[in-house]
């Protein structure tokens, strides 16, 4: 499998200042995404995972190391990752279908296509009745799904999802699982995801990375041994809950800190 993101040896030292102290954050950590691959980051908070999409995304300059993107060096250049945060960043004087046109058209894409784009894809998953709206009538989990269209449609090979469903109560959550599990397996882009949920990572990805506290480095790595397509009927298989209880283990915090 070709790699679509390579993160090598990439530690990050922030320095510190008369207020805060210094702070290692990463320290040697080193990852691949293959084309089509659903990998997610797991670890406690705190422990790197924003700064580490932050440097992915060109926005923050790793101390050490590399990154490359679809073969080309991506170190403190924007531009090409499609980026999805906690809370959809919406513009709230767009409607629903010229907010993922706008995307499309920054990336690249010619107007007339974006528009094509956006209004067949808002048909394919439901959503046509919203094209019209604007953002601020939909519920938080219908401006998430938008906000995951309109990455999945950018042009960008890297998808990276921030902890995409973290707002969202626990039933709307699930939905969305379900609905983001369904939409990804029959569209398969190289995704890299963050979450604090043991159950979403085990249900969405093909392979977890577990990052020990700051300075965080990658501790295991587990593949997840489900075949495709999948469901929420996952959460009461036997190995489910087993390498469920082995992550949540891996991940209790320690005691003594
Ligand atoms: N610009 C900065 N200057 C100094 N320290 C920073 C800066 N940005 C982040 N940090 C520190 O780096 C550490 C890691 O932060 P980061 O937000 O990447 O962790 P995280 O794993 O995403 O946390 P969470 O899971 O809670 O969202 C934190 O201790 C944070 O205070």
């Amino acid at each position: 499998m070709s790699s679509v993101l390579e993160v090598r040896h990439l530690s990050k030292r922030f320095a510190g200042s008369r207020k805060t102290p210094a702070k290692e954050v990463l320290a040697d950590v080193s990852f691949q995404v293959g084309e089509g691959e659903f990998v997610t980051l797991i670890g406690p908070s705190g422990s790197g995972k924003t700064t580490l999409f932050r440097m992915i995304g060109g926005l923050e300059l790793p101390t050490e190391g590399d990154i490359s993107i679809d073969g080309a060096n991506a170190v403190g250049t924007r531009g090409h990752i499609a980026y999805m945060p906690q809370q959809a960043s919406l513009m709230p004087w767009l409607t629903v279908s010229a907010n993922i046109e706008l995307s499309l058209t920054i990336a690249g894409i010619g107007k007339r296509e974006a528009r094509a784009l956006a209004r067949d894809w808002l048909a394919r998953v439901g959503l046509e009745a919203t094209a019209h709206q604007y953002p601020d009538v939909l519920s938080g989990g219908m401006q998430q799904r938008v906000s995951f269209l309109r990455a999945l449609l950018s042009p960008q090979k890297l998808m990276c999802l921030d902890e995409p469903f973290s707002a969202l109560d626990a039933l709307t959550r699930q939905h969305m699982q379900a609905w983001l599990l369904s939409l990804w397996e029959s569209n398969r882009r190289s995704v890299l995801f963050v979450t604090h949920s043991i159950e979403e990572a085990l249900l969405l990805s093909d392979r977890i990375l577990v990052l020990s506290a700051a300075p965080a480095s990658i501790i295991r790595e587990v593949r997840v041994p489900f075949p495709r397509p999948r469901s929420e009927a996952l959460w009461g298989d036997a190995e489910f809950i087993r390498l469920k209880q082995e992550l949540y283990d891996m991940l209790r915090p320690d005691p003594t800190l």
